[in-house]
């Protein structure tokens, strides 16, 4: 039955395309493409002689694909550096290039090869120095067809190194990899295929050049020109196996670039037996000072601080920064943003291929086509039986043979999670390592990572938005907002007293609410509430008091109506009126029966010494 439904769908789905406007259309150019083929096919079937015996022919045909391929060879070697260098900088001399290196195209070929003539003609200076071999021989041709194949190759490859994701060469940058090495073994592999399209087309145009090949090179005679000659001289029937040539060379090719080996004939990759694991070498904690000072467009990030802990965590709200101040503490916004320290080490200085990191981006990146245990191993200083360890110890090692498309998100974050492990680094950037994982994995992963930096002394700075996840991993924690840190300092000082709204909220402390400063304490929303701590002067503030903090009792100071109850497993969540504010209590299962129906008043306390209060919040300047 849900066979059949299928079927219908199917048959429903192209019965649409076929009615739809858009695929008429389509069918009218391929119709215009296809019947001039068609008909010269028709003509060159019936005709008794087609000229495959005119001398010269095979001659022309030679020339022309040994100068294409050697045009195509020159644009390669050449092309593909310069597209490179296009895709990745940006400034008004790369913009001056990508025109320039478009203009053959735009240019007709026929003013192409005038525009040749000036520099290679037998009068020139290049010309004279070569005794005028550089036209009418087949160096001239290939000259020719170079000059107006080019453009294709560039603007192919161009476009598929511009697509690589610029986080994989940062990556591969903290693995260890030199500009050079991330040329050839990231960015070369993952835009193979657009230059090879580029390479095939470069062949194809160059193949098919006239115009600037009759004039800078008409001898020796390439397949176009021939058949220009055989059309003048002898009329239409002689010139029908030249263009059969062409018409052949090029669909063969076309067709070879498209197919696909059946998958059973395919080369597959190497079953991976896993070396022996052992257990990481210990590590020298590497508490991390910093002075940044960076603009990334709009964004001006500006921090400071000298960790006294090798476990650092930075929390801030999304923008604030954390990711920016993680990629300048790897090295990745370059030298110029400021100083910093690894240890006792000024790194600043230091590129960031030879700052021996590991570093989980956000979007826990992999290379494309690449299996896990590649991806494990990537890195210069990837220890073979280290990555065996991280490999079993997250749980992944039946999957390395798996490339990136074929793993779910989590497991894909395990996979950067062990890379940037695998080479024993000196430090450890992560940034929301966890954030791709199931609670009880996330646990287990955080509760591992935490015994690797108690046991091996791993210095970690940790990204996050999880506060716990922070109070478990890091000693010290950093509250980062608009680019600046709001609030630093041991993990029981800032969860003890944060230092404004904003870093309560980030805490994650659910009651941070407005008030009126009175004389010895607080209106809130008409409440007057007593509080044991600092005051800030007379007016509007802010104050937080957590919801563990918030007890039902009989005889509480408070009075409340309860609005809400929801058990939430750990505790129950009790909403509560308090004046014109709502209120979070959490209140222990045992003491349930403390607390008023929904919809009825009840009274609570609120210990004095649990009450913070701010002044008006400070807005962050620049
Ligand atoms: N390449 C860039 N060009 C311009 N602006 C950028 C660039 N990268 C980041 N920014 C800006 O810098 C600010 C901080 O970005 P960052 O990625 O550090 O935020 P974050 O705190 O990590 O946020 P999230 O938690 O959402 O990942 C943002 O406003 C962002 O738009």
């Amino acid at each position: 039955m849900t066979l059949v439904r299928a079927v219908a769908g199917s048959n429903r789905a192209s019965g649409t395309a076929r009615r739809s406007p858009l695929a008429w259309l389509g069918a009218l150019l391929v119709i215009y493409l296809g019947v001039p083929i068609v008909a010269f096919l028709l003509r060159l079937a019936g005709s008794h002689d087609r000229g495959f015996g005119e001398s010269g022919l095979w001659a022309a045909a030679r020339t022309s694909a040994v100068a294409a391929t050697v045009s195509m060879a020159i644009v390669v070697v050449l092309g593909v550096p310069l597209a490179h260098w296009l895709a990745r900088s940006r400034t008004p001399l790369t913009r001056v290039v990508g025109v320039l290196v478009q203009l053959p195209l735009a240019l007709p070929p026929v003013m192409s090869g005038i525009v040749l003539i000036y520099l290679v003609g037998p009068y020139t200076w290049l010309g004279s120095l070569t005794g005028g071999r550089l036209t009418e021989s087949t160096a001239g041709v290939v000259i020719a067809q170079t000059f107006v194949a080019a453009p294709f190759l560039v603007i192919s490859a161009r476009s598929a190194f511009e697509s690589i994701d610029p986080a994989l060469d940062d990556l591969a940058a903290t693995l260890g990899h030199r500009p050079l090495a991330r040329f050839w073994r990231v960015d070369l592999r993952v835009a193979a295929r657009g230059i090879r399209a580029g390479a095939l087309m470069t062949w194809l145009r160059a193949l098919g050049e006239y115009g600037a090949t009759v004039l800078l090179a008409y001898h020796p005679y390439t397949l176009p020109v021939f058949t220009y000659v055989q059309f003048s001289s002898s009329g239409i029937p002689t010139t029908q196996a030249p263009t059969a040539l062409a018409l052949g060379a090029a669909a063969i090719l076309l067709l070879m670039a498209g197919f696909r080996l059946p998958a059973r004939l395919r080369r597959r990759p190497a079953v991976v037996t896993l070396p022996p694991a052992h257990h990481p070498a210990e590590s020298q904690p590497e508490p991390v000072g910093f002075t940044v000072d960076a603009r990334v467009g709009e964004f001006h990030l500006q921090a400071t601080h000298h960790a006294d802990s090798h476990r650092i965590a930075v929390l801030g709200a999304s923008g604030a920064g954390k990711s920016l101040l993680l990629r300048s503490l790897a090295g990745l916004l370059g030298p110029g943003v400021g100083t910093v320290t690894y240890g006792d080490t000024d790194v600043s200085a230091v590129p960031v291929e030879r700052r021996r990191l590991g570093y989980v981006p956000q979007n826990h990146g992999l290379f494309p086509g690449r299996t896990a245990w590649q991806q494990t191993t990537f890195g210069i200083h990837a220890d073979p039986g280290a990555a065996s360890w991280w490999l079993d110890t997250l749980g992944i090692a039946g999957l390395v043979d798996r490339r990136p498309e074929q793993l779910s998100g989590g497991q894909r974050q395990r996979v950067s999670l062990a890379a940037a492990l695998a080479g024993q680094p000196r430090l450890v950037l992560l940034d929301e390592p966890f954030s791709a994982l199931d609670t009880p994995v996330r646990q287990e992963l955080a509760a591992e990572l935490r015994r690797l930096q108690r046991e091996s002394g791993l210095s970690t700075v940790l990204v996050t938005h999880d506060p716990q996840e922070a109070a478990l991993l890091a000693d010290e924690l950093l509250v980062l907002a608009d680019g600046r840190i709001v609030q630093s300092g041991s993990v029981a000082e800032v969860f003890g007293a944060p230092a404004t709204p904003q870093v309560a909220r980030l805490l994650g402390i659910a009651n941070v609410l407005p008030a009126q400063v009175t004389d010895g304490g607080i209106d809130a929303g008409g409440v007057n509430i007593t509080v044991s701590g600092a005051l800030p002067a007379a007016g509007e503030a802010m104050w937080c008091v957590r919801p563990e903090d918030v007890r039902f009792a009989t005889d509480g100071a408070y009075p409340v109506r309860v609005h809400d109850i929801a058990d939430v497993g750990s505790h129950l969540a009790v909403d509560v009126a308090l004046g014109s504010l709502r209120l979070r209590a959490n209140v222990a299962r045992a003491s349930a029966c403390d607390i008023p129906d929904v919809g009825r008043d009840g009274r609570v306390e609120i210990d004095p010494a649990a009450v913070t209060v701010w002044c008006q919040e400070p807005a962050v300047g620049h």
